[in-house]
């Protein structure tokens, strides 16, 4: 199903060229997805991908999180590993790390959404901890 199919993400019927434009603003973007994500509770099981792991529950999702992590990490790995190659191999590593990267980011969004938090909470800690020395953290969050 289309998102002309689901009326509750507005702004996600319009064309690519907004898809662009989102990509210089990352805060909007994570707000539009997360709207969308939203939207799809209340749309049937079979409409659509995200629709259809809401209702597999909570361990389909999570089950994503980790291949996608998995993903994540081997392209990872064989960006390291290809770093001598051409600069056309190069590019494609890399574009296969952003890939799996944005892969992993929707589905912990995803995840995040099921259990009624979202990505701003994730965005409050991360500011909340800005700053902070990584150690100094850690200690912070021993009792
Ligand atoms: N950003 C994404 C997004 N990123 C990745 N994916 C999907 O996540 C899946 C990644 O899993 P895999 O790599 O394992 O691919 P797969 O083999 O198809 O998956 P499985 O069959 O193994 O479950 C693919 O099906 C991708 O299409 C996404 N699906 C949706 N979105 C966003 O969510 C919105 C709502 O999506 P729908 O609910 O599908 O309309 C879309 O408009 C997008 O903005």
């Amino acid at each position: 199903m289309s998102d002309k199919e689901h009326p509750q993400d507005g702004a996600a019927d319009a064309d690519n060229d907004t898809g662009t434009a989102l990509v210089t603003d990352s805060s909007r973007v994570l707000i539009e997805l997360d709207r969308v994500l939203a939207g799809r509770k209340n749309a049937p099981p079979d409409s659509s991908y995200v629709a259809t792991l809401y209702s597999k529950g909570l361990n389909k999702i999570l089950e994503k999180v980790g291949e996608e992590c998995t993903e994540t990490i081997l392209a990872a790995k064989d960006l390291e590993s290809g770093q001598r190659s051409g600069s056309a191999e190069v590019d494609r590593l890399k574009h296969d790390m952003v890939s799996e990267t944005a892969d992993l980011w929707f589905h912990c969004m995803l995840a995040l959404q099921h259990l009624g938090c979202s990505h701003e909470d994730v965005l409050r800690e991360l500011a909340r901890r800005f700053g902070l020395s990584g150690i100094d953290e850690k200690n912070s969050r021993k009792p």
